[in-house]
């Protein structure tokens, strides 16, 4: 395989489209559990914008975007929300901090004390212009045309009763990132991600900075036009009692100028337990806690721990 193969959302959802797809999408969940997302509906614009302002919150002061730190967000955990410094994260205990920065943000909910839930502090318009606003115009978009699509469709696959994916995801548990890779240096080392599955925007850059293991090598997945990544994370692998991959990868940016990339980790509502086919069960609250905890530990690269 030199490519991942190309999912088409308004395929799965047509009904003249659906089966065929279904098909092509369980058979990508179990060969690679990476792919790319196309006819995803989310305008091309709104992406632009929220990379665009993304660059400019991170060209501010120093100071000035550590007022909106993981300690000045109040919330739990504490590295949930908000802005972390260059080499402030280590996923991969051998690979040392990684050279990226990154603000981390969710879904907004005033009052509410359970993890994961609260308002992200964010800079305002005037100190960076459009931040706020296109990064949450996104998330809109992308929960609303994006996310219960996918997730109703893949819920199937791995067995789940007709309306499970809404009694399960009302609301998603979401976590927005939005990351910088410097030129030439930018790294997030090999990891798998914790959630129900990941949608990666990332810039279109002609670099092939992601890298994806796949039978015993790692595969460069360059950017395509007007196409998203979408990889499984460890929550949905033992939902599908591992039918599915969880596949690790790693960013290794190389390029010329730096590189933007925005990540959404969907997992389910809060306080959902999920039980497989086979009877695995487990509490969602519980396994997001002790995947955050291990990338607070600085050992947060899951499934990928034992790839050397
Ligand atoms: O920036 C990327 O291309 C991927 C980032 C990633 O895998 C992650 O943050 O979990
Ligand atoms: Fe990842």
């Amino acid at each position: 395989m030199t490519t991942l193969p190309q999912i088409s959302l308004a395929k799965l959802g047509a009904d003249a489209t659906q089966r065929e797809e279904q098909q092509r999408l369980q058979a990508a969940c179990e060969e690679c559990g990476f792919f790319y997302l196309v006819e995803h509906g989310i305008p091309k614009e709104q992406i632009v914008q929220a990379i665009e302002s993304s660059r400019r919150f991170f060209a501010l002061p120093q100071p000035v975007k550590e007022r909106y730190d993981h300690a000045s967000q109040g919330l739990y955990p504490s590295i949930a929300r908000g802005y972390s410094r260059l080499n402030g994260e280590i996923l991969h205990p051998d690979a040392g901090p990684d050279p990226k920065e990154f603000f981390d943000l969710g879904i907004d909910s005033e009052g509410d004390q359970r993890p994961f839930a609260g308002r992200t502090l964010l800079p305002d318009d005037a100190l960076a212009p459009g931040f706020a606003r296109s990064l949450l115009a996104l998330q809109a978009t992308v929960l609303s045309r994006v996310v219960p699509q996918l997730g109703t469709a893949l819920a199937e696959l791995v067995g789940m009763k007709q309306g499970w994916f809404r009694s399960h995801f009302s609301p998603p548990t979401l976590g927005q990132r939005v990351i910088r890779y410097p030129a030439r240096s930018g790294m997030c080392a090999k990891h798998t991600d914790g959630g129900f599955f990941t949608l990666l925007l990332q810039e279109e850059l002609p670099t092939r900075s992601l890298q994806v293991w796949l039978r015993g090598r790692w595969l460069p997945v360059p950017s395509l036009p007007d196409s998203l990544v979408v990889n499984l994370g460890d929550m949905l692998q033992a939902l599908s009692d591992d039918r599915f991959k969880s596949t690790p990868h790693q960013v290794a940016h190389s390029g010329l100028s730096d590189r933007i990339s925005l990540p959404f980790f969907i997992y389910p509502d809060i306080d959902a337990h999920l039980t497989s086919q086979q009877g695995r069960h487990f509490s969602v609250a519980e396994m997001m806690l002790r995947n955050y905890e291990s990338v607070e530990a600085g050992n947060g690269a899951g499934r990928a721990r034992e790839l050397q």
